[in-house]
């Protein structure tokens, strides 16, 4: 069955139903999220450019870029690097409109694989706290990969169902909940889809989907502080999984809920739908947004803003965290600590307002300083693994290198392009000595760099050998070789 033809139920409230079916059947642009502490759009853009990947601004966001549909930037050196993440357009819009803020404490109830979770840590510059919840443990690898690859020390996993989260580990400023879904939305992203094997969704599968939802939705209600935001969002079309699980979600907390206007200004959107199959929503309802692919060459979306009401008021750390004085803040004072600031001579600045933990592991984390978490549930992981405590002498951690080897001052290295190609396969790089930007202390591991950039580490042998350290579980065959798009 094509697309258009598994989802002609929606032809009644779709605006541009011909722009509609046609969407469907091409793929879309494949977007990036630019990585605010390493790289710029610009930047970004002119290094695709060196490697034939073609990329240009998206206007209504800054960050963000757009490539052609058949463009594979997960190939590329700066992906490893951690310069972007690879996230569709309308998918950005739910955390854009919960709009966290440095130092608030937020909750992402199904986060894996984790780009929304990435977003937020990554607009609250680092800071405060975002705990990324995730009922799949087959889904955890990724998520856990992102934080790695990305630098995030504000993040807390944990493993559990969204709907029985306990209250202890809140209250939350915002809660997003970026539900599990029947995914219409993404079929532009299949080619099976695309190319006529589209099936349309079950009824029954529809139902226990609308049921989950409204758990998951109801859950966020009761863990969002009085005055606190809840954005719902979902990538399918169908209104059973959003007015109507908003709708009744409306009608249990009465009065305690408002519907806030979701719009982004730039990106086309039409507005939430308040009558379906015989059924009224409540007219707030017209205020959530519908993203169809038609009009914006993106994936579909639905997405609702919600306000608890109440007094306001923050919830965020205790102590140590927001808002305390720089000299209150964390320091992650450990030996590994200062082992590893003296063999690379990193600016202690770079730690300040983090902490380490947990004890007893085979990593040191380091992770904002002063957020609490109760003892139960345990959570997955907490901040970045920083630093291997079974290896001597010091022994970085991929994702620390990918945030502070720029800044080092010693043992660091510089690759060039087809040394970063063997290094992201982890074949051996022969070292020439002129390019240790750095004084090198002899044989030990050394930080990498490649264009400036952060991109790992490696171990320098006694014959002047760089045995690279790449994650062997990050390795794949096309690593390092994009094709251009
Ligand atoms: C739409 S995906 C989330 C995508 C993610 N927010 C992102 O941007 O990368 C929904 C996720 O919810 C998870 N999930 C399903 N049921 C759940 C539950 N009861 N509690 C928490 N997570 C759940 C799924 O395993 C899936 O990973």
């Amino acid at each position: 069955m094509s697309p258009a033809d598994a989802l002609r139920r929606y032809r009644g409230i779709c605006p541009d139903w011909s722009g509609f079916a046609a969407a469907l059947a091409h793929p879309q642009p494949v977007s990036l999220r630019t990585h605010p502490e390493r790289i710029n759009p610009a930047e970004l853009i002119n290094l695709l450019a060196d490697a034939g990947l073609h990329a240009s601004p998206v206007d209504w966001d800054a960050a963000s870029i757009r490539l052609s549909p058949d463009a594979s930037p997960g190939r590329h050196w700066g992906y490893f690097a951690g310069l972007f993440q690879v996230q569709e357009e309308a998918a950005q819009l739910p955390v854009r409109l919960l709009d966290p803020q440095p130092d608030e404490r937020m909750l992402d109830l199904c986060a894996a694989p984790g780009n929304k979770t990435a977003q937020m840590a990554l607009a609250m510059d680092n800071r405060g706290l975002v705990v990324a919840n995730e009922l799949q443990s087959a889904r955890l690898p990724a998520l856990r990969q992102l934080v790695r690859r990305l630098g995030l020390r504000n993040v807390l996993i944990h493993r559990g169902a969204g709907e029985s989260l306990p209250g202890a580990t809140g209250p939350y400023d915002g809660v997003l909940v970026d539900a599990p879904c029947s995914g219409e939305g993404t079929w532009r992203k299949y080619r099976r889809q695309r190319r006529g094997m589209a099936r349309q969704v079950d009824e029954n599968e529809r139902d226990d989907l609308a049921a989950r939802q409204m758990r998951l939705l109801d859950r966020a209600v009761g863990l969002c502080r009085a005055g606190g935001r809840i954005v719902y969002s979902t990538c399918t079309y169908a209104p059973e999984e959003n007015e109507a699980v908003v709708d009744a979600i409306l009608r249990r907390h009465g009065d305690d809920l408002s519907v806030e206007m979701a719009s982004v200004e730039g990106f086309p959107v039409s507005e939430g739908v308040t009558e379906w199959a015989g059924q009224r929503f409540d007219p707030r309802l017209a205020r959530a947004l519908r993203v169809w692919p038609g009009i914006t060459d993106t994936g579909g979306f639905f997405v609702a803003v919600l306000r608890r009401g109440g007094a306001s008021g923050a919830a965020t750390a205790g102590s140590g965290g927001a808002g305390a004085p720089d000299e209150c803040r964390g320091w992650p004072a450990h030996p590994a600590t200062d082992a590893l600031l003296s063999r690379f001579d990193i600016d202690s600045a770079k730690l300040r307002g983090l902490e380490t933990g947990p004890d007893g592991g085979r990593y040191l984390h380091y992770r904002v300083a002063g957020h609490h978490w109760p003892t139960r549930p345990s959570p997955d992981a907490f901040g970045l693994a920083a630093i291997g405590l079974q290896v001597k002498p010091v022994k970085p951690t991929t994702a620390l290198a990918l945030w502070l080897a720029p800044a080092a001052t010693r043992n660091r290295v510089a690759l060039d392009a087809a040394q970063t190609a063997a290094f992201l396969q982890r074949q051996p790089v022969p070292l020439d000595q002129a390019q240790a930007i750095t004084p090198l202390d002899g044989p030990g591991f050394i930080l990498v760099t490649h264009a400036g950039h952060g991109l790992g580490v490696a171990r320098l042998n006694r014959q002047g050998q760089l045995e690279s350290q790449f994650p062997k579980a990050w390795v794949t065959p096309t690593a390092g070789f994009p094709v251009a798009g």
